[in-house]
């Protein structure tokens, strides 16, 4: 499972500030393989406010297999993740956007998510690569956001799935080893990086080897 773990596929959920909601994208994140995840906590919270009871009973625990990384603003982390040679898609209606399926979800991709409210701002969506749309025909102007997500996330899925994206590991062999042994005893590994020492091995059956 972790050798289909999609290091270049991530979301930036932007005061997304229902817990059951990020609860639900975090969900969706781990069942399409996105390692990490990025959150702008909601103005009148912190992301200590998701770990309750509703976080765990809607992820289902994905959220122990997806971290969510606080970033302080928005145009701050859309900045910094197209530093790391991510394309961010804002999902917002614009001038500029486009059909959500129009895109390259096999490049290195963060899709931008807005708050239940307002949505993703204007700075944002400016700063962003692109702007994205689910075309909709009905009354309601907008779908749920982790209704959203999963759209596009299961898009960048096909996409990738057809590119081979699963079958080879994206992660490199170091970093899953690690990974490995922080998902198999995560007790443990805290205590050899406070001790700033290198993970041991493991064999085939996930027993510390050395
Ligand atoms: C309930 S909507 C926000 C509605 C807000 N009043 C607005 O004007 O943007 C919450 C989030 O869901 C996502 N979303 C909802 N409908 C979408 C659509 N048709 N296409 C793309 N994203 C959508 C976006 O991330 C949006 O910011």
């Amino acid at each position: 499972m972790l050798s289909k773990r999609q290091p270049t596929l991530t979301v930036l959920m932007d005061e997304v500030n229902k817990p059951h909601n990020l609860s639900a994208i975090v969900r969706t994140c781990d069942a399409v393989g996105v390692l990490e995840a990025h959150a702008v906590p909601p103005r009148h919270g912190t992301l200590a406010a998701f770990e309750g009871h509703t976080y765990d009973a809607t992820s289902g625990s994905a959220h122990k297999w997806v971290r969510v990384n606080p970033h302080a603003d928005a145009v701050g982390a859309v900045r910094e993740l197209q530093g790391r040679g991510f394309q961010v898609l804002a999902t917002h209606l614009s001038q500029r956007s486009v059909d959500y399926r129009e895109l390259d979800y096999t490049r290195p991709t963060c899709v931008l998510l807005g708050a239940e409210k307002w949505g993703v701002s204007d700075e944002a969506a400016d700063a962003a690569d692109a702007n994205i749309v689910i075309p909709m025909y009905g009354m309601v102007q907008s779908l749920n956001v982790s209704v959203a997500a999963a759209s596009i996330l299961f898009e960048a899925q096909r996409q990738r799935l057809a590119a081979g994206m699963y079958g080879t590991p994206q992660l490199a062999p170091e970093a899953l080893e690690a990974l490995a042994f922080e998902w198999a005893y995560p007790d443990l590994a805290p205590l050899y990086r406070e001790r700033g020492e290198a993970y041991p091995a493991l064999d085939e059956a996930g027993r510390i080897v050395s």
